[in-house]
C-alpha cells in the first residue's frame, strides 16, 4: 500500500491568523491554549474562519492473541460484548459523543466475534484476532497492510460525509500491552516505563504483565525499528487499522483528534511512518495509564485536559470536543479591540 501523502500547512496565512487572534479583546495571549488550538485549526483549515464540521468518532475493536497471557484485568470476551455495548447505545463514548453531537462509526478490526449487520458497524474484520506475540509475529505483513488500507478507505468514506474533524478511539482486551511494547520498541524506551496497569491490574498481575512482555521484547529482539515490522510483530489490529486511518485523515487535511495512550501509540505509528502528521493532530487529553505522559513528552505533544481518564474508547477526544468548539468560536464571534472601541496596550 502507498502511503498517503501529507503536505504541511502553507504558513504563509500564519501571520494573519495571529495577528487576528491578538486583536481580540483580551490581554495578549489570555485565552492561553485555546489561542493554540485556534491558530492550529486555522492553519490546518488555511483560513482565518475555521469551521468544524460533521464531526466524527470512529471507535476500531480487535481481539489480542496476548490477551491469553493473563495481561489484562478483564476477560478477552469483553471485547465483543463491549462492541455490542457501543452498538446498544450504552458505553461511555456513546454518551459523550451524543452530549456533543459527534457521530460515532464502530469498526471491527478483527474481533473474534461475527456481528450482525447494523448501520453503525463497519465489518472490516482482518482475523479473528491477532496472535500472541509472546513467540510469534502478532499478525503477518499482508494482514498489516491490510489493516493501514482499510483504515484509508473508512477514512475515505467519512470524508465524503463533509467531516473534517475524526476523533481515534479503540476497544481491545489486552492493548495497552501491545501499545506499550510498541512504545518502548518504536521510542527505544525500556519498557518498564511504557507499561501500565491498564484496566486496574494489581501488583501481582503488573509485575505478570511486565514479564511477559518483556519476554516478548526479548524473543523479537531483531525486529527491525520500522514502524511496519514493529507493528507487525506486536500490533493489534485496531491499532494498525488507526495508524493508517489518522495518516489519511492527516493527508486529506482533516483535524485528527488523538484520544488515550493506545490511540497515542497509533499515533506514533503513524508518524514514524510519516511525521508531516504532526501538525494534523490534536492531543485531547492525558492519560492515566503509565507511558502515556512519557509518550506525549516524547512526541513534544501538551494535551488539551488531564482529567485521570484511564479508559480509552475515544472518550478523550469526546469530552474535548467542546474546547475546539470555543477555539473556532472565539475567533469568530469576540470582538476586536477595534470593533469593540476598546484601547489596546500601548
Ligand atoms: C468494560 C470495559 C470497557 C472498556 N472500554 C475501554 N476499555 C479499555 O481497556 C482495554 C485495555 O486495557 P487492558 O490492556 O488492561 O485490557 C481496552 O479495551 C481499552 O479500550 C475497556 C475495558 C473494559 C474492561
Ligand atoms: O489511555 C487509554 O487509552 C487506556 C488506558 C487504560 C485502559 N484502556 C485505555
Amino acid at each position: 500500500m502507498l502511503l498517503p501523502t501529507i503536505s504541511l500547512p502553507d504558513q504563509q496565512i500564519k501571520a494573519l491568523l495571529l495577528d487576528k487572534i491578538n486583536n481580540k479583546t483580551k490581554p495578549l495571549g489570555a485565552l492561553g491554549q485555546l489561542e493554540k488550538l485556534a491558530l492550529q485549526i486555522g492553519l490546518v483549515q488555511q483560513t482565518l474562519e475555521p469551521q468544524l464540521k460533521h464531526p466524527h468518532m470512529v471507535v476500531f475493536a480487535a481481539s489480542h492473541g496476548i490477551a491469553s497471557e493473563g495481561v489484562s484485568a478483564y476477560p478477552q470476551e469483553v471485547t465483543y460484548q463491549m462492541v455490542l455495548n457501543f452498538l446498544g447505545g450504552g458505553a461511555a463514548v456513546n454518551v459523550f459523543t451524543k452530549q456533543h453531537g459527534i457521530q460515532l462509526t464502530l469498526v471491527d478490526a478483527g474481533v473474534d466475534h461475527d456481528f450482525e449487520p447494523h448501520p453503525q458497524l463497519i465489518q472490516a474484520k482482518i482475523n479473528y484476532g491477532t496472535r500472541s506475540f509472546l513467540n510469534e509475529t502478532a499478525m503477518s505483513e499482508a494482514e498489516c497492510m491490510a489493516c493501514m488500507a482499510k483504515g484509508k478507505e473508512i477514512v475515505q468514506a467519512i470524508k465524503q460525509q463533509n467531516c473534517n474533524v475524526i476523533g481515534f478511539g479503540e476497544m481491545g482486551i489486552g492493548n495497552t500491552s501491545s501499545a506499550a511494547v510498541l512504545m518502548s520498541k518504536l521510542l527505544n524506551i525500556p519498557l518498564a516505563l511504557c507499561t501500565g496497569r491498564g484496566t486496574g491490574l494489581d501488583d501481582m498481575q503488573f509485575q505478570k504483565k511486565n514479564r511477559v512482555l518483556q519476554q516478548a521484547l526479548d524473543f523479537h529482539q531483531n525486529v527491525a525499528n520500522h514502524p511496519l515490522k514493529v507493528l507487525q510483530a506486536f500490533g493489534g489490529f485496531e491499532i494498525a487499522m488507526m495508524a493508517g486511518a489518522m495518516l489519511e485523515a492527516a493527508s486529506a487535511g482533516m483535524l485528527v483528534l488523538v484520544d488515550g495512550f493506545i490511540s497515542s501509540v497509533a499515533f506514533l505509528c503513524a508518524y514514524k511512518m510519516d511525521a508531516n502528521i504532526m501538525p494534523y493532530a490534536v492531543f485531547c487529553h492525558q492519560s492515566d495509564e503509565q507511558g502515556h505522559a512519557l509518550l506525549l513528552q516524547e512526541l513534544k505533544a501538551t494535551p488539551l485536559l488531564r482529567l485521570s481518564m484511564r479508559l480509552g474508547e475515544g472518550t478523550g477526544c469526546a469530552v474535548a470536543y467542546p474546547l475546539l468548539q470555543s477555539a473556532v468560536t472565539f475567533l469568530y464571534e469576540m470582538a476586536s479591540f477595534e470593533s469593540a472601541g476598546v484601547s489596546n496596550k500601548s
